[in-house]
């Protein structure tokens, strides 16, 4: 990245993000990972914001096409396991999807926080048993489930771009957790979900982020 000429006559910028090129991911600098942080931080509030602002009706027809379309993008169920997840703030409901896919021969599993800066571990879940409290309350299958690892993730995004690359919380979970997998040499097929307006342009992806395979962005 070359730097302006004027950096020290008070012309510069407030962040050089926009000289950065998306498509060449070299060594990180302090001040690219300050500037990536701080507007990953802004885009999460505007996009979670957006997505809790989506009324009710709308979002049950989004999450039943979201539903549709994994049906027909995943066919058949029988013995595969599929992770899932809990959602809040605004997420879409795949949890009748989830039962669907059992009810058709499909397994299912949900994430959980084993610790902050780990990767994610995936515990079975059969629809039936009682949910536990984890980590920032949300629910998870108890420690009797056991660990499983799904052959699909369905991944809920905050930010979907053009290199389906994916935008979370910022707790880099999901990266952390592929990362881990294909150092074992698994690859789940990791399919991001959400709406329409949650795809960018770029989400100035980093060594450390790991590009979904695809993902079903639903009209809202
Ligand atoms: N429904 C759902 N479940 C999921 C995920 C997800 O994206 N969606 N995750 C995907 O990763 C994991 C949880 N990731 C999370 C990451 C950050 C925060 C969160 O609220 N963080 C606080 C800051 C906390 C801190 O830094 O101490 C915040 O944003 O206010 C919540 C969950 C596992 N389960
Ligand atoms: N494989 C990894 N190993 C170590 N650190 C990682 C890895 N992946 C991500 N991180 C760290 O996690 C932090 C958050 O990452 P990022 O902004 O990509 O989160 P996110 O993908 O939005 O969140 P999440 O996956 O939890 O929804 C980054 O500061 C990064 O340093």
């Amino acid at each position: 990245m070359t730097k302006p000429d004027d950096e020290e006559s008070g012309g510069t910028p407030p962040c050089f993000l926009h000289e950065l090129d998306p498509a060449i991911s070299g060594i990180p600098d302090e001040e690219t990972e300050r500037d990536v942080a701080r507007w990953r931080k802004a885009e999460r509030a505007r996009l979670i914001g957006a997505r809790q602002a989506v009324p009710v009706a709308a979002r049950a027809v989004a999450d039943a096409a979201i539903a549709a379309e994994l049906t027909r993008r995943i066919g058949d169920a029988k013995g595969r396991m599929a992770a899932l997840y809990w959602p809040f703030k605004g997420e879409p409901d795949l949890r009748g999807w989830a039962s669907a896919w059992r009810a058709v021969g499909g397994r299912t599993c949900l994430p959980v926080v084993v610790q902050k800066a780990a990767p994610l571990i995936f515990r079975d879940w059969t629809g039936a048993e009682r949910l536990e409290r984890g980590v920032w309350n949300i629910p998870i299958p108890p420690e009797t489930a056991p660990e499983v690892v799904p052959e699909i993730v369905i991944s809920p995004v905050v930010g979907f771009d053009d290199g389906n690359y994916r935008l979370g919380y910022g707790g880099g979970f999901y990266d952390r957790t592929l990362a881990g997998l294909r150092a074992k040499g698994l690859r789940p097929r990791v399919i991001g979900v959400g709406f329409a307006f949650q795809r960018i342009p770029t989400i100035y992806p980093q060594p450390y982020d790991i590009a979904l395979d695809e993902a079903v962005l639903a009209e809202v």
